[in-house]
């Protein structure tokens, strides 16, 4: 059978190292669509207001766990909120008491609820130098925030601007380039060492900057970093089906309802998380690169971080499935990604 007669894939259950859980009604809402799907993922802290303490990530972790049925077999991963503040005694406690699997810079302002971000990464120097002493990765929202910069831009310069630095002044640091969108980081990931990965959402590996404004303004197309040109998003889907083991599924699932979407000024996030990996299977299956999924969301990223690979296996089957137009009523409605396609895979379950 040739990879495009596939009809079932059985693979290992993928993790998302990348999500966006949200709290309250919200994560009540989302969580079941990671857990339903992925073992473990790396939730991210930009709530208001930031994890930034070990016990605000164990009350969250808690809060995640009440929100799935009882003894659910997923397992969030709890990441800390680098501020210009950033304590490196509690980054320490929190790794070693395996409360925190990594600690997340986002530029000030960057994206949604970074506000307390880093102004300048020399303010947590400190805490890189013991994140890189302890093994623990720094995850990178990658943009500049300087409003003389292009936002097509942002990406790129960032490389320029901080990521060289950052991997030059602490050449031990595992570093995750979160949700990738440009050919240059493709670039600047596929150069440096081992130690430097990168996360690839689906939307970025589907839509360019078009479908944005196709055919008129499309807030269900705009996440941050903003999708880019069509070439950009050949090198993604390049280096996502290349087997490098640097690339590894992170969805950047980022739900933010209707009424916050569909309004003057709209948040940042595609909320991906209903049918994640049937978007990936999308991709590999139009690459012929299906044998090259199972690495990509299931391998990759927990050899990365250094944590073992999950046992049990999942399937997916190539049918259609109809992704519904919102999830929910009215301005609480959650508009998915793919609303109103038909895709041609389909989450089956457990294997
Ligand atoms: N990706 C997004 O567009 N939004 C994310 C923040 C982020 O990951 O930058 C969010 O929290 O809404
Ligand atoms: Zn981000
Ligand atoms: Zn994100």
């Amino acid at each position: 059978m040739t990879a495009n007669e596939t009809t079932r894939l059985v693979i290992r259950r993928p993790d998302d190292w990348h999500v966006h859980l949200r709290d309250g009604e919200m994560l009540a809402r989302v969580a079941g669509h990671t857990a339903r799907q992925f073992a473990r993922a790396i939730v991210m802290p930009n709530l208001a207001p930031p994890i930034t303490t070990v016990e605000a990530a164990i009350a969250y972790r808690a809060r995640i766990m009440a929100a799935l049925p009882a003894n659910a077999p997923f397992t969030p991963l709890m990441t800390s909120y680098l501020t210009d503040g950033a304590d490196p005694a509690e980054l320490e406690k929190g790794f070693a008491e395996g409360v925190f699997t990594a600690a997340k810079l986002y530029p000030a302002h960057a994206t949604t609820n970074a506000a307390h971000g880093v102004t300048d990464v020399k303010n947590i120097h400190a805490a890189l130098a013991a994140m890189e002493k302890i093994g623990m990765p720094l995850l990178v929202h990658g943009e500049v925030t300087d409003p003389d910069v292009d936002i097509f831009d942002r990406e790129a310069v960032f490389i320029d601007r901080t990521m060289t630095g950052l991997v030059r002044d602490f050449p031990g640091l595992k570093i995750v380039f979160e949700h990738i969108t440009t050919a240059e980081a493709v670039g600047f990931v596929m150069e440096s060492g081992p130690l430097i990965g990168a996360t690839i959402t689906p939307q970025h590996l589907i839509i360019n900057r078009n479908a944005i404004f196709a055919g008129g303004i499309r807030p269900h197309a705009y996440c941050l970093p903003v999708a880019k040109r069509e070439k950009h998003r050949l090198a993604l889907r390049a280096a996502a089906v290349s087997a490098s083991p640097k690339f590894f599924l992170g969805t950047d699932s980022a739900p933010h309802v209707v009424a916050r979407k569909e309004i003057a000024c709209g948040c940042a996030g595609i909320f991906n998380a209903p049918f994640a990996i049937e978007s990936y299977a999308t991709v590999f299956d139009e690459e012929n690169a299906l044998d090259r999924l199972e690495a990509f969301a299931s391998e990759n990223g927990p050899r990365f971080y250094g944590l073992p690979l999950n046992e049990d296996r999942i399937t997916i089957e190539r049918t259609t499935v109809t992704v519904p137009a919102a999830i929910g009523e009215g301005g609480d409605a959650l508009v998915p990604f793919h609303a109103g396609e038909t895709l041609q895979w389909r989450f089956v379950g457990a294997a």
